[in-house]
């Protein structure tokens, strides 16, 4: 009997419809229908990264000698932003969160002392030789036969990285996509991961290409503005509360939100993030990550022509406005 290991009063509540995303054993044929259609799946005894089952904070913090990446946050919310498009950026942007580089003893005791209205706190990682020879005897033990295998098999491109992230209970990853492949596998505590197809764009209203909040949605999940995000009450995604042990596939343009359980303890996900394979031979109809990958340019184009990113709208405009409706 597979009880809940958790609550529903330990999600956050937030107006959408959300259908089930599917868990299934990772023998099952249907994994690699998912996975070749770039359609998300839950897979669960692979035991990718079952090497890990020992890491908590003790651990880590007894095999890592030096500083890490560690974001700070005056809220639960942790919105990436790039730090290379804020000077290009015009409008004054406030980021509101900020990285710092932090001994994991460090990192340990302020989470274990954290008190209300402390800045939160979020390790996030590139697992590389940093994490120290221990680390690395354990991620060589990773189940890389499955996962190489599966990168095969669907003409992925190359592992680009893996992010060790170690979170606070209660933090939020807001809303964004990615540009690679994912396979994001739960090590300790419960995540819930919030998923919207590519398609769900103009639900969703990601920041244009040049601010720093590139990909990532301009909608407050818990206070939505529906007068300047009105399709936002038309999104409807997808949910899993990820277990320890199990691997979610996050296709490559799919809108995802991540936060760690309410009350549920500190959390450790490993991801490993990979490259889009080549695009080889176009076939009509486009996808609609391929879309989303046609608007990106556009922009990209657009603005590199204009120089003046308020100029891009109103050239929008005018080529659309009583001409493509
Ligand atoms: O694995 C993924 O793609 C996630 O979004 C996982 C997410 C943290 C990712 C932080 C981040 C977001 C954008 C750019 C670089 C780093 C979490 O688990 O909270
Ligand atoms: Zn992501």
């Amino acid at each position: 009997m597979s009880s809940n290991h958790y609550s529903e009063n330990q999600l956050r509540k937030y107006s959408l419809k959300l259908d089930k995303i599917p868990k299934l054993n990772y023998n099952d044929p249907k994994v690699d229908e998912y996975i070749s259609s770039n359609e998300p799946v839950v897979i669960q005894g692979c035991d990718l990264v079952a090497s890990a089952n020992s890491w908590d904070l003790d651990y880590l913090k007894r095999k890592m000698m030096g500083k890490y990446t560690v974001i700070l946050s005056q809220n639960h919310k942790f919105k990436y932003h790039d730090e290379k498009k804020i000077q290009s950026c015009k409008t004054d942007f406030k980021p509101t969160t900020r990285r710092v580089q932090m001994k994991f003893s460090e990192f340990v005791d302020k989470i274990k002392n954290w008190k209300k209205n402390d800045e939160r706190l979020y390790l996030q990682q590139v697992l590389d030789n940093s994490v120290g020879i221990s680390i690395v005897q354990d991620f060589v033990k990773f189940n890389w036969n499955w996962i190489t295998e599966k990168q095969i098999k669907n003409n992925w491109g190359s592992l680009t990285s893996n992010l060790l992230l170690v979170s606070m209970e209660g933090n939020v990853t807001p809303c964004h996509y990615d540009e690679q492949q994912n396979f994001y596998a739960q090590v300790k505590g419960y995540k819930r991961i919030i998923l919207f197809r590519p398609s769900q764009f103009k639900c969703l209203y990601p920041h244009p290409v040049y601010h720093p909040y590139d990909r990532q949605s301009q909608v407050d999940f818990e206070k939505p503005d529906y007068n300047r995000f009105p399709n936002f009450k038309d999104a409807c995604g997808f949910e899993t509360v990820l277990e320890p042990g199990e691997v979610l596939y996050i296709p490559m343009y799919w809108f995802h939100h991540v936060e760690s359980l309410l009350r549920g303890g500190y959390t450790i996900s490993i991801n490993f993030w990979y490259k889009a394979g080549p695009t080889g031979q176009i076939v009509y109809p486009l996808k609609d990550y391929q879309k989303v990958a046609i608007m990106r340019n556009v922009e990209k184009m657009l603005n590199d022509a204009l120089r003046d990113s308020t100029e891009v709208g109103t050239l929008l405009k005018t080529i659309v406005d009583g001409r493509y409706f």
